[in-house]
């Protein structure tokens, strides 16, 4: 089979403006309600990564007519003949979780891989246990899958002991059935959640509070078909205003809710970087005089996880030192090995990087190991002198649609690249 990586060079400032897609973690947990009813459920913008498509295997596998057009899926799942899942492909992503709180009412026992998605050490479903047991599921344990039962759910009040986007939108999926009133207490505040609830609601659940640390579900009996439109992927257009920075460019994104972007803008503006943010859209200015700062991770409204990565890239041309601190994944740190290859010198301590500025980097071959550590690598690789290449890059594929192509247009020297990446190195190595 032939190897996919991604040539990334060192690019003038990057210009232009993009439309940012669908958000691939509202997406998953809304395909995974569009499940709950016999009707049609149209989602509409789309991303085309490789989660989503794993994803339509899986369904498509025990029954579900798939039907997909430009950017927009329908699912139709009247035909559903149980939830037995191939556990492989159930394995090859985070959020398969989300079929259990979708199918365990239903159909009373859902069999399932162990959640794949980013390797940070650490990434228990405990909370997920607790609140479905809550409900009346019991789980059980094998090998290579587990298995969640429960003959009928029953509304429950419910702590989560850690805040838990993931925990809270399965345990809410379980809740629509729920005989009842579920109360979540100490839930994440995510868009996604939000998203989530907002079809559900639409499909006729009773859900209220999502987007508060406190959601009430009422049961009820059954669900209808609805169109729905995905959330912008917050994401991916921060990576972009964070190339901005990277590139002292002028980038705008758009179709985007400024406010889900509000902790990224304040960090990005105490570097010295400068906004204008419409009400769908948010253009960046770089600049080439940014400081350091130091940022510390959390759950919605606070600094995403997931930004914290590609902004590492930024801060390593940023005069001063600054320091990154991942409490929610406090091993989220795979990438800086890699930017250690183009030259960067960062130091990591516990769950903190400290990362001196005014870095010169030079290109080299990297692996992607996870998705923003991908994007992050994507970024320096803009910056280095020369070529870098980016291995492994499935990783950054199943959560970034177009990536090249959306780079390129804003004038960046990138290509996705098809062949063995090693002759390309070669290549390479004769012409740097
Ligand atoms: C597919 C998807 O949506 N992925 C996102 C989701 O992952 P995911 O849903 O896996 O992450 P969670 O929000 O659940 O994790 C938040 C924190 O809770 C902890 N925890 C979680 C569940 C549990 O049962 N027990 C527990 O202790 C985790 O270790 C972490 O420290 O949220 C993360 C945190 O915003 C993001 O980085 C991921 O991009
Ligand atoms: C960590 C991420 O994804 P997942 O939870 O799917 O591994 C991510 O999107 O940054």
């Amino acid at each position: 089979m032939k190897e996919k990586y991604i040539v990334v060079k060192k690019s003038d400032p990057l210009q232009g403006s993009l439309a940012v897609p669908g958000s691939k973690n509202a997406v998953l947990g809304l395909l995974a309600a569009a499940l709950m009813t016999d009707e049609d459920v149209k989602i509409e913008n789309i991303p085309q990564i490789l989660d989503v498509k794993v994803l339509c295997e899986i369904v498509a596998d025990i029954g579900v007519d798939v039907h997909e057009t430009d950017h927009q899926l329908i699912f139709n799942a009247k035909n559903i003949k149980h939830a037995e899942l191939n556990t492989a492909l159930t394995s090859k992503f985070r959020a398969s979780y989300y079929f259990i709180g979708a199918l365990i009412s239903k159909y009373k026992k859902v069999k399932i891989g162990y959640p794949g998605g980013d390797d940070f050490g650490s990434r228990p479903i405990d909370q997920h246990e607790k609140g479905l047991t809550a409900l009346g599921a019991t789980f059980n344990y094998y090998k290579d899958y587990y298995t969640v039962e429960a003959e009928r759910l029953k509304g429950a009040d419910i702590y989560f002991d850690v805040i838990t986007s993931g925990a809270t939108i399965n345990v809410m999926l379980a809740s629509v059935f729920a005989e009842g009133k579920t109360t979540l207490t100490n839930a994440a505040r995510d868009p996604e959640v939000v998203d989530v609830a907002n079809l559900l609601n639409k499909m006729g659940a009773n859900i209220r509070g999502a987007g508060t640390s406190k959601i009430i579900i009422h049961g009820v009996n059954t669900l209808k078909g609805c169109d729905y439109q995905t959330i912008p992927d917050r994401l991916i257009a921060g990576t972009f205003l964070i190339a901005a920075g990277v590139t002292g460019g002028q980038v705008t994104v758009r179709d985007v809710i400024p406010e889900h972007l509000t902790s990224l803008l304040e960090k990005l503006t105490e570097m010295g970087m400068t906004f204008e943010v419409g009400n769908n859209s948010i253009t960046a200015y770089g600049d080439h005089n940014l400081k350091a700062t130091r940022v510390k991770t959390g759950m919605y409204p606070l600094f995403a996880t997931d930004l914290q990565q590609p902004l590492t890239s930024l801060m390593l041309k940023a005069s001063g030192k600054s320091i990154v601190t991942d409490p929610i994944f406090p091993n989220r740190f795979r990438h800086i090995h890699q930017l250690s290859k183009l030259g960067a010198v960062i130091e990591k301590r516990k769950a903190s990087v400290f990362i001196p500025g005014n870095q010169k980097l030079k290109g080299a071959r990297v692996e992607a190991l996870d998705v923003r550590a991908g994007s992050s690598l994507i970024l320096a690789g803009l910056m280095a002198e020369g070529t870098t290449i980016i291995t492994d890059i499935d990783h950054i594929l199943r959560g970034y649609e177009n990536v090249t192509s959306l780079f390129a247009k804003l004038g960046a020297d990138i290509t996705l690249e098809n062949g063995s990446a090693d002759k390309s190195l070669h290549h390479v190595s004769k012409i740097i």
